[in-house]
C-alpha cells in the first residue's frame, strides 16, 4: 500500500516541527510549503538527512507551488504570522485572513479530499475562513486549539500534584483566545474531577483558579519568553495527535474547533468543543452538559469568537 501524503502548508516554526514528528512517527510522505522558496526544501532534506540515524522511512520534499501539495491526505496549515510581546493573537487576523484565502485555493485545487488541520490565528476564525475559502466539507476541515490547552492544563495539574501527565485528563472548550474555557468538571486525575479533588482537600478553589488561569494564558507566557514568536513544539505535538487518529481511524476523543451548526446552541460557526476523530474527519460532535457558570463563560468565548468572524467578513464579504 502506498504511503500516506502529508501536506504542511507553512514551513516556519511549528511546520518544521510538524514534518519532524509526522517523520519520526511514519505517518507518510511529507510536502513541505512555504513562499519563502529554500526553507521547505532545506528542511526538508536536513530532516531526510536525519532518516537514517532515526531509522524512519519517508519521502521529504519541499515547494513553493501549490501543485506539490496534490492528492494530499492530510494538510496541516501554519502559513501566516505568529504574534510577538505585546500583540494579541487577534491582531493578527487580517494579515492571516489574506493567508487563508490563498491557502484555501490551494487546497480546493489540489487536495479536495483532504483532512485539513488549520493552525494558524487566530484560531477559530481563520479555521472558519479556511473552510469558506476552500470549500472542502465541513468535517474535513478543523482547528488545533483544544488539544493544546489541554496539555498545557494537564502539564500544570501533573506539577500540582506530583502525578504523571499520563493519569491527567482535560478538556479545555471555547475559543482559542483569551476567553478559553477549561472546564474543571470534565477533568480528572486518575478518573477523579477536579472538583472532588478540591472537596478531598488536594488542592483550594483559589489555588485550582490560578492553574486555569495559567492554562489561559499558556500562549503568552511563551511568547513573553521567546521574544521573536510564539509556541511550536507542543503545538505541532497536538496537531500531529490530531492527524494521527484521522490517519489510523483511531477515534480519539480530541477537543477540537469543530464547525457547529446548532449543537451548543451555535450556528456556522467553529468553536473548540469535543469531538472524535476518524477515518470520517469529525465523525461525531460531543455535546456535554454546562451548569449555569460554565454556559455563561462559553456563551462569551462564542461571542468572542463571532465578533472575528464579523472582522473577517468586513473584510472579505464574500465569507457571509
Ligand atoms: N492554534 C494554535 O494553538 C496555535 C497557533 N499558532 C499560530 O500558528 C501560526 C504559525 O506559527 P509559526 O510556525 O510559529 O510561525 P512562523 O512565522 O515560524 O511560520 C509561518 C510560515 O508561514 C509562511 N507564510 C506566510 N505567508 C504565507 C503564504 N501566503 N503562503 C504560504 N506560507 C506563508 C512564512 O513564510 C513562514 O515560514 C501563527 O499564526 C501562530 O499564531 C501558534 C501556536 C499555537
Ligand atoms: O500564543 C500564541 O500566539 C500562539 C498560540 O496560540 C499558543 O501558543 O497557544
Amino acid at each position: 500500500m502506498a504511503r500516506n501524503k502529508i501536506a504542511l502548508i507553512g514551513s516556519g516554526m511549528i511546520g518544521g516541527t510538524l514534518a519532524h514528528l509526522a517523520g519520526l512517527k511514519e505517518l507518510g510522505d511529507i510536502v513541505l510549503f512555504d513562499i519563502a522558496d529554500g526553507i521547505p526544501q532545506g528542511k526538508g532534506l536536513d530532516i531526510a538527512q536525519s532518516s537514517p540515524v532515526e531509522g524512519f522511512n519517508a519521502n521529504l520534499t519541499g515547494a513553493s507551488d501549490y501543485s506539490a501539495i496534490e492528492g494530499a491526505d492530510v494538510c496541516i496549515v501554519t502559513a501566516g504570522v505568529a504574534r510577538k510581546p505585546g500583540m494579541s493573537r487577534d491582531d493578527l487576523l487580517g494579515i492571516n485572513l489574506k493567508v487563508m484565502e490563498q491557502v484555501g485555493a490551494g487546497i480546493k485545487k489540489y487536495a479536495p479530499n483532504a483532512f485539513v488541520i488549520c493552525i494558524t490565528n487566530p484560531l477559530d476564525a481563520m479555521v472558519w475562513a479556511l473552510q469558506k475559502f476552500s470549500g472542502l466539507p465541513k468535517n474535513m476541515v478543523v482547528g488545533m486549539a483544544g488539544v493544546l490547552d489541554s496539555s498545557r492544563f494537564r502539564l500544570f495539574l501533573s506539577q500540582e500534584f506530583n502525578v504523571s501527565v499520563q493519569d491527567v485528563t482535560a478538556f479545555v472548550l471555547g475559543g482559542h483566545g483569551d476567553t478559553m474555557v477549561p472546564l474543571a468538571r470534565y477533568s480528572t486525575v486518575g478518573g477523579i474531577p477536579l472538583t472532588d479533588l478540591v472537596k478531598m482537600g488536594w488542592v483550594t478553589k483559589e489555588r485550582l483558579e490560578e492553574i486555569i488561569q495559567r492554562t489561559r494564558d499558556g500562549g503568552a507566557e511563551i511568547v513573553g519568553l521567546l521574544k521573536t514568536g510564539s509556541a511550536y513544539y507542543a503545538p505541532a505535538a497536538s496537531a500531529i495527535e490530531m492527524a494521527e487518529s484521522f490517519l489510523k481511524d483511531k477515534k480519539r476523543v480530541l477537543p477540537a474547533a469543530a464547525h457547529l451548526s446548532g449543537q451548543y446552541g451555535v450556528k456556522d460557526m467553529y468553536v473548540g468543543v469535543p469531538t472524535i476523530i476518524g477515518a470520517g474527519g469529525i465523525e461525531r460532535i460531543i455535546e456535554v452538559e454546562f451548569n449555569k457558570a460554565e454556559q455563561e463563560a462559553f456563551e462569551k468565548s462564542v461571542a468572542s469568537v463571532a465578533s472575528l468572524c464579523e472582522a473577517c467578513i468586513a473584510i472579505a464579504p464574500s465569507l457571509k
